[in-house]
């Protein structure tokens, strides 16, 4: 009867493995662990295994001594084929005396197991696993090594205990162990004297594991050797791989009684264990080996403990360092363009926004986190925090870059016109007889639109007019830095002559360089008068062809419709004269007329094309405004496909309603297009932060003059009377010097008003008010716009403060203060206080102590110290917005109802310059 392999072992309480190994030895053919063994092979393993069981119940209640002899006769009995077997070894050969893997002392031949072999061999004699010899071991040790006769893998010397790997006196060949062996084996040689692997006993060559009594350098165990070794070394003193008891070199591991630095582990003498892995060994040791190898266990959990350390410390420098260099790597030196945000400059520093914040305030700069810094805070900010800074114009997607056309791609283009004048001279009327008069025969019927410019053709030419009339337009569009028109059209009705708001007109087109056509309207009334017109006009500079000058003038009637085609030819001709001209082959730019929302068609805008030629499926940028165009109108309200230099279209397709005024341009794709938006709007951004800043006011002339940044001061002056407003004129003019001229732009009539501020904005002028003043609103728009607004009442003040500014020496202490404004609202005459005025404070608060100043329709009529201020019959010492009063001004009694009286305090002001 036959049973299997695994039943076998089951039976045995063997493994199957083991099973197979012995009925190999025992020559029955087996393969697997399902391989049948019959009954007769069977039983013979059963009879050898029987007396090892006895052996081993026996040896379980001996001590180790015991165990060694024990083990001895199992050895005996073959239980892995090698030393005193009869069974053939693999490898072993040579006399084995020394304990190998599960056998001891076999004897039987063994596949090249030759001699008695003392070498260390895997194992030891005990019946520990690996344990063989005579190691007089007390406790379970891995890898060491006593003084062992032989060499073996990890444990090699005296060993006391069972040990893992330890081999004392082993004379068996063993696996990688090689004591005293002599035969010829596998990893083992025991006396051999020739180079082996695995072990050599008292070999003298190299050897590739252990080696007994070797001296050269040997991987594994080495007996007495004295070189190197890693691992434990008895009384090596050669380099070993593994355990060695008494070396004194290097080694890894442990080291018996080895003065060399050592990794890991050290064990002091030999046989002390280096670890105590084998817990069922430790309890045959004997109380000697048990009270060692505590020590040695204690010992080694210092060590352990002393080695964490040591790994944790430079382990924990290493988390700290990374802190310290976060600190380190605050950027020194950062790149930045014209302007930053606070946000994005602490950003770049690497610092807390907070910690910026405060650094501004500590230099007086009072800031939130999205307040647009320009480079020179920026850089100051910067230093301070021990940062440099480097600014780095980079080119700004907001512009775009403007294409320089060769002369030879321009033709010539229709100009654009203005019409401009005084109230009711007659503008929008010739504007109409303009466009209805239109002379061109092919555009007859077409319904005129109104889309903020039209083109009318004479003689096969076009002419641009812009519809909107009026200096004031003409120059708010200036002051967004559009100049569209190329000839300004001046009416002056013939019946009125040249007004104030003509000369204004005349002023703003000067300002803008654009050359003037004069139309003399209204020659149909009975009381017109040209010629006085012309008179008049010499006045302004403007002297008519005729008589002289170069000043074209057409008399004309808007109502009737005379000389309207003489007028066109004029314009043309000055449009020769000026040789306007543009490159229609490239894309279209120009500037925004007009625009609004139109609930149909969304976003609409009226465009006039100065170069290039606008195509419908165009993709526009309109200041902050893009899109590409989806259908375009011209001024008959017809579809275009195409609009060419001074054509004006309406155009739709645009995200959102730009400004009047703004520019527009064709760009390649809407991705370029979204940049340049997204570019506008963070520029648009910074100038609103930057709004306050004054474009040039007296103050800082000086430090413009000097750095060449101004060659000429435009002035505009406001005065009560004419001949105020010329004689600061001509005293003005007479301060120009080599490095600067004064250039009175605008001069006029009453109060300061929008106008004057748009003009001295897009002019960058500064204006004078001589006995007149601006109501709040203007100050609040010249704040806006960065105009310098100034007030004398004596020409010799103010002629004195621009000459000071020119030479440096402006020196403006005081800085007047209005403090609130009150309106007349009755007169009382008391007696022996003169007059008192019965007021309203309409702004601010009128103070007792403060100065007074009678505004009569804009024009400054006195000034003057207070004398009274009471409510009902109390004096107070100030009046609130909203409530009444009564005002006595000292030494004056002129007053009248409807004045408005103006309270101001002279504060001490340091210069800026
Ligand atoms: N007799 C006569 N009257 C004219 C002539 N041109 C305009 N008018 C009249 O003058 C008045 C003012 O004309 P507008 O065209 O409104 O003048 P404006 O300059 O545009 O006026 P504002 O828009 O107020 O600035 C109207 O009543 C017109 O009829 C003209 O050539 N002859």
């Amino acid at each position: 009867m036959s049973i299997r392999v695994h039943e076998l072992a089951k039976e045995l309480n063997f493994s199957s493995k083991e099973v197979i190994t012995r009925l190999l030895a025992l020559g029955t053919d087996v393969k697997n662990h399902l391989s049948t063994v019959d009954q007769k092979d069977a039983d013979r393993l059963r009879d050898q295994l029987k007396g090892k069981e006895i052996n081993l119940d026996h040896s379980e209640r001996k001590n180790s001594e015991e165990i060694k002899t024990k083990t001895s006769e199992i050895g005996q009995e073959d239980r892995t084929a090698e030393g005193r077997t009869s069974m053939p070894r693999p490898a072993y050969q040579g006399q084995p005396q020394g304990s190998r893997s599960n056998q001891v002392h076999n004897q039987g031949p063994r596949p090249n197991a030759q001699g008695p072999s003392q070498g260390p061999r895997t194992g030891t004699q005990s019946p520990r696993p690996g344990y063989h010899g005579q190691g007089q071991s007390q406790g379970p040790r891995q890898g060491y090594q006593g003084q062992p006769s032989g060499p073996r893998p990890s444990y090699q010397g005296q060993p006391q205990g069972p040990r893992q790997g330890y081999q004392g006196q082993s004379q068996g060949p063993r696996q990688g162990y090689q004591g005293q062996s002599q035969g010829p084996r596998q990893g083992y040689q025991g006396q051999s004297q020739g180079p082996r692997q695995g072990y050599q006993g008292q070999s003298q060559g190299p050897r590739q594991g252990y080696q007994g009594q070797s001296q050269g350098p040997r991987q594994g165990y080495q007996g007495q050797s004295q070189g190197p070794r890693q691992g434990y070394q008895g009384q090596s003193q050669g380099p070993r791989q593994g355990y060695q008891g008494q070396s004194q070199g290097p080694r890894q591991g442990y080291q018996g009684q080895s003065q060399g630095p050592r990794s890991s582990s050290a064990r002091a003498g030999a046989g002390i264990p280096a670890t105590p892995v084998i817990t069922e060994q430790v309890k045959r040791q004997s109380p000697a080996s048990k009270k060692a190898q505590d020590k040695a266990y204690e010992r080694k959990r210092e060590m352990e403990k002393e080695r964490e350390s040591v790994l944790r410390a430079p382990h924990r420098r290493v988390q700290k360092q990374p802190k310290k260099e976060v600190k380190d790597t605050t950027p020194k030196h950062i790149v930045i363009q014209e302007s930053i945000s606070v946000q994005d400059l602490a950003i770049k520093m690497s610092r807390k926004a907070g910690e910026l914040i405060k650094h501004l305030m500590n230099l007086g700069v009072m800031a939130t986190i999205n307040q647009e810094l320009d480079s020179e805070t920026a850089t100051i900010l910067a230093n301070e925090m021990g940062v440099t800074v480097e600014v780095k114009a980079e080119k700004s997607l907001a512009v775009i870059e403007e294409i320089e056309d060769d002369p030879k791609d321009l033709t010539l283009r229709p100009p654009v016109v203005t019409v401009m004048g005084h109230v009711d001279h007659g503008k929008t009327s010739l504007l109409d007889a303009i466009r209805t008069t239109n002379v061109t025969s092919s555009e007859a019927g077409g319904i005129t639109q109104h889309i903020g410019a039209y083109q009318v053709e004479i003689k096969g030419q076009k002419i641009t007019f812009l519809d909107t009339p009026g200096h004031e337009a003409f120059t708010a569009m200036r002051a967004r830095g559009a100049q569209v028109t190329d000839i300004a059209v001046l009416v002056v009705a013939a019946d009125d002559g040249v007004m104030p708001q003509t000369v204004e007109a005349i002023n703003h087109a000067k300002a803008a360089e654009v050359p003037i056509i004069v139309a003399i309207n209204k020659i149909d009334k009975e009381n017109a008068t040209p010629e006085r017109v012309k008179q008049e006009l010499t006045e302004y500079g403007l002297v008519v062809e005729e008589w002289g000058g170069d000043t074209i003038a057409v008399p004309v009637s808007a109502k009737s419709k005379v000389n309207i085609e003489q007028l066109l030819e004029m314009i043309l001709l000055v449009a020769e004269v000026r040789d306007l001209k543009a490159n229609p082959n490239r894309l279209a730019a120009g500037t925004v007329i007009e625009a609004e929302l139109d609930k149909g068609k969304g976003p609409i805008a009226t465009v006039l094309v100065s170069k290039g030629t606008l195509n419908v499926g165009d993709v526009a940028v309109a200041g902050c405004a893009f899109g590409r165009i989806r259908a375009m109108v011209d001024d008959k309200g017809r579809r275009v496909k195409k609009a060419g230099p001074s054509m004006p279209v309406e155009i739709q397709g645009l995200s959102e309603v730009p400004e009047a005024g703004e520019p527009f341009a064709v760009v390649a794709d809407e991705k370029l297009a979204r940049q340049i938006t997204s570019a506008r709007t963070a520029v648009r951004k910074v100038e609103e932060s930057k709004r306050t800043v004054v474009k040039v006011s007296l103050e800082d002339l000086f430090d413009k003059i000097k750095e060449g940044e101004i060659k000429e001061l435009n002035i505009i002056i406001k005065a009560d009377v004419q001949g105020s407003v010329e004689a600061l004129r001509q005293s003005l003019l007479r301060l120009s010097t080599d490095e600067v001229r004064v250039n009175p732009i605008h001069g006029g009539v009453g109060a300061i008003n929008e106008n004057d501020i748009m003009l001295a904005s897009a002019s960058n002028a500064i204006i004078i008010g001589f006995n007149v003043r601006a109501d709040s609103n203007m100050k609040a728009t010249a704040d806006l716009e960065g105009v310098d607004l100034r007030f004398y009442r004596v020409i010799y003040d103010a002629i004195e403060d621009v000459k000071a500014a020119m030479t440096g020496l402006l020196d403006p202490t005081f800085k007047e203060v209005v403090l609130g404004k009150a309106e007349v609202r009755q007169v009382f005459k008391v007696p022996k206080a003169g007059t008192v005025a019965g007021c309203m404070v309409t702004e601010g608060k009128i103070l007792r102590s403060a100065k007074v100043r009678v505004i009569r329709d804009g024009i400054v009529i006195h000034e003057g110290e207070m004398e009274s201020l009471r409510r009902f019959k109390d004096d107070v010492k100030e009046v609130l917005e909203s409530f009444e009063c009564g005002i006595g001004i000292e030494k004056y009694n002129d007053i009248k109802e409807g004045d408005i009286l103006e309270a101001f305090a002279l504060e001490e002001e340091k210069r800026t310059l």
